[in-house]
């Protein structure tokens, strides 16, 4: 059986938590265990949990679900930006795969309620990545 680890933004999390059941939902259906769950503040603040979860040998792949909204400023571009570059990193360093279910930047609150499915797409790319990589 495939081993997820979830790292899961508190931030906008009336979203999140949605975000958060559709994952480990689809992971059931997939036949993946969630064998460990992170939250965090916000996706800023992801990928040192992403490492912790990363290290851990029961771990297969990391799914990261996240939201970031749009607000007055640049902010929700460096929020997504810096995290998803780093989350990438973290796969190669790693040499396991980190998967992106963080909707935005530049997206508003009503966009993030019909994007909640990100999580469910990261879940299946995770769980396609590890049987690939094995060769399966
Ligand atoms: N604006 C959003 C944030 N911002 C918070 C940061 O992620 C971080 O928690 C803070 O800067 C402290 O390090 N986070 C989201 O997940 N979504 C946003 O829209
Ligand atoms: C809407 C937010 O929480 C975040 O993206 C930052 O907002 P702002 O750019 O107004 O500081």
């Amino acid at each position: 059986m495939i081993k997820l680890g979830f790292v899961v933004a508190e931030f906008n999390r009336d979203i999140t938590y949605q975000m958060e059941i559709l994952g480990r939902e689809h992971a059931e259906f997939l036949g993946a265990e969630v064998v460990a769950t992170l939250h965090v503040p916000g996706v800023y603040d992801m990928p040192l949990a992403v490492k912790k979860l990363a290290a851990k040998e029961d771990v297969d792949a990391v799914v990261t679900i996240g939201c970031v909204i749009q607000g007055e400023t640049g902010h929700d571009e460096i929020v997504a930006q810096q995290a998803s570059r780093k989350i990438m990193d973290l796969a190669l360093e790693f040499d396991k795969p980190v998967t992106l279910g963080i909707s935005g930047p530049k997206m508003s609150r009503m966009d993030a309620h019909s994007r909640i499915d990100y999580s469910k797409r990261a879940v299946e790319a995770a769980v396609k990545m590890v049987k690939r990589l094995k060769g399966d």
